[in-house]
């Protein structure tokens, strides 16, 4: 079965500065992941503020173009949906939905207006009589019934009410994917949980993969089928989200996980974070060596580069490969292979 989205080494970078003496960043850093396609899957990009999520979340819904690197969905280029009269099918395929659903709904329009021109606008339905069944079913996958919606406006709803309008709407094309960029950020606590339920409900009843981009790992760590950790624009860790849960494998994803509070944990280990934080960042080598409690001299030196601990689990760290740097002998007893990142050439033994 082919994958259903195959993001292969894509990078964005951005220009900061003036034109001679302005610098570059790399906003997303040669990332590569594939999401099966078996079945519908839900993959969480996490990371902490800065680290490239919603770049990467913009080149897949094609709000911007990478700089190098290929994004394939459904065994199709990305490419392919460049052409002005291809932008319907995009949609039709790929959904969005936006962290303040308040700012996806113009104020002056009623919401039942957006939900029937989507239908419309996207051919699921040729007359309001069947964009109003359509319309109504969304609804009710979601939990509202079309009576409650009719004829209102956006500040007439919750933010929660308001953001099941939008999964509503992203349904209507019965979309492959559905990218959703920090969808509970602006929801109360206490209702977010509902929301990423729902993703879980749906992705089955809608045969939908979705993205979920969030900094609110408990939630990513609950719905997850697979999970990627970004950080500083690189993909540090990506793999299935129990083998994430049971054994994270990046310092940094281990610092994740140790972040979210538990029952019965004591302050003392929330603290952790907070003082890696405070280290220096390192100048060449691996972007985290500054904050890692297990670097080396090598990692302040050598970038590293992405070793698999087995077919579902990949890992950007040295630690894998016990700190050597031109010998790819893996610790990890599973490990078969080292998948380069074009600076592994670099690394001499
Ligand atoms: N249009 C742009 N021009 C210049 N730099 C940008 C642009 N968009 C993003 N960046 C930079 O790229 C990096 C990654 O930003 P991005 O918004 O993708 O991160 P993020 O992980 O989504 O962060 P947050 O969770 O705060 O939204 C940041 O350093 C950001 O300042």
């Amino acid at each position: 079965m082919r994958p259903i989205l195959q993001i292969n080494d894509v990078s964005r970078t951005f220009k900061l500065g003036g034109m001679f003496f302005g610098k570059k960043i790399a906003a997303v850093d040669q990332v590569a992941i594939e999401l099966p396609g078996d079945k519908p899957q839900i993959m969480s990009i996490v990371g902490e503020s800065g680290s490239g999520k919603t770049t990467l979340a913009k080149l897949i819904l094609r709000l911007l173009d990478p700089s190098s690197g290929t994004i394939v969905l459904d065994g199709v280029p990305l490419s392919a949906y460049n052409k002005r009269d291809k932008r319907k099918e995009f949609l039709k395929k790929v959904q969005p939905i936006f962290q303040n659903p308040f700012t996806s709904f113009s104020a002056r329009k009623t919401v039942d207006t957006y939900l029937f021109e989507t239908a419309m606008n996207l051919d699921v339905a040729a007359n309001k009589k069947e964009a109003l069944a359509v319309v109504t079913d969304v609804l009710k996958s979601v939990g509202l019934e079309y009576a409650h919606i009719k004829g209102k406006y956006p500040n007439q709803f919750s933010g929660g009410e308001l953001q099941r309008i939008s999964i509503a709407r992203a349904l209507i094309p019965k979309p492959s994917l559905i990218v959703a960029d920090e969808p509970v950020a602006m929801i109360d606590a206490s209702l977010r949980m509902n929301i990423v339920n729902l993703f879980k409900k749906l992705k089955d009843e809608y045969n939908v993969n979705f993205i979920y981009i969030t900094h609110d790992l408990s939630t990513a760590y609950y719905v997850s089928d697979y999970i990627a950790t970004m950080y500083k624009g690189n993909l540090i860790e990506f793999g299935h989200a129990r083998n994430i849960l049971n054994n994270p494998s990046h310092p940094y994803t281990e610092l994740l996980l140790d972040s979210i509070p538990r029952v019965g944990k004591k302050w003392a280990e929330d603290a952790l974070l907070a003082d890696f934080e405070s280290k220096q960042e390192s100048e060449a080598g691996c972007k985290f060596a500054g904050r890692c409690p297990y670097a080396k001299d090598v990692c302040h030196s050598v970038e590293p580069y992405m070793v698999h601990l087995d077919t579902e689990h990949k890992v950007l760290c040295l630690k894998h490969n016990d700190y050597k740097t031109g010998n790819l002998a893996f610790v990890h007893k599973n490990s078969n292979h080292s998948d380069k990142k074009d600076n592994s050439h670099s690394i001499s033994g």
